[in-house]
């Protein structure tokens, strides 16, 4: 039987890119999306917006929902101070297998714990599993549907402190207009709109900025 995208994408990066070195992890698969195959990573455009909001808000605690192949999480995790971590959720076991090696091969697993599952069954164990308190950040990434679900669940959970940065990728494409209302709506968001582009095209889209005010 043949390979699936993910498993080209993680034999493209143990060709062409530099053990340890994320930096070449990302530029690989960037390339290998523009000129292979397509793949939903969140991309060079929008992911240089999300690694200007990482090294702003210098999180202590960080959680990923969708890791898919994990160009995300070594993009966030290569930013993160020492002693930090980022919790990455996946719910795909597929995804999840070709993530963990994408994630060694940056040399960045001391860094990252990638949990598999669905995140509404996940979310409100962490406290408890993980001795997480708070997150200072979280990407959202994952199936459109979850992300308004997700975010009152974390915020039912205690998991949100004043200040905790929400990030959301495709917010215009495919798009979470339940989301969007919601964090544009409450008081109990200040929500500001990055305009992009789809990943490795000229469609738009863009990331959203929630912070929680508690
Ligand atoms: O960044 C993304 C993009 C797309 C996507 C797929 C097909 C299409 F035509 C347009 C956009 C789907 C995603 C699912 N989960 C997380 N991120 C995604
Ligand atoms: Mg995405």
């Amino acid at each position: 039987t043949g390979s699936t995208r993910p498993q080209r994408l993680l034999k493209a990066v143990q060709k062409n890119a530099t053990k340890g070195d994320p930096q070449s992890v990302i530029s690989t698969i960037d390339h290998f999306c523009r000129r292979c195959e397509w793949a939903m990573n969140v991309g060079d455009e929008k992911g240089t917006i999300l690694d200007s909001v990482v090294c702003e808000v210098s999180p202590g605690s960080t959680l990923e929902l969708g890791t898919y192949c994990g160009y995300s999480t070594v993009r966030i995790a290569r930013l993160l101070a020492p002693g930090t971590k980022l919790i990455t959720l996946e719910f795909n076991p597929d995804f999840a297998k070709v993530a963990r090696q994408v994630i060694e091969f940056a040399g960045l697993q001391e860094k990252v714990l990638l949990v598999e599952g669905p995140s509404g069954d996940i979310i409100p164990k962490i406290k408890e599993q993980f001795g997480i308190t708070t997150f200072d950040l979280v990407f959202l990434d994952h199936w459109k549907d979850r992300y308004l679900p997700d975010t009152k669940l974390l915020e039912e959970c205690g998991l949100l402190r004043k200040g905790s940065v929400l990030m959301a990728d495709n917010v215009i494409c495919p798009g979470t207009p339940d989301y969007l209302a919601y964090v544009r709506s409450s008081p109990k968001y200040d929500s500001k709109y990055f305009k992009s582009h789809l990943e490795y095209t000229k469609v738009e889209d863009g990331l959203e900025k929630s912070v929680y005010l508690g």
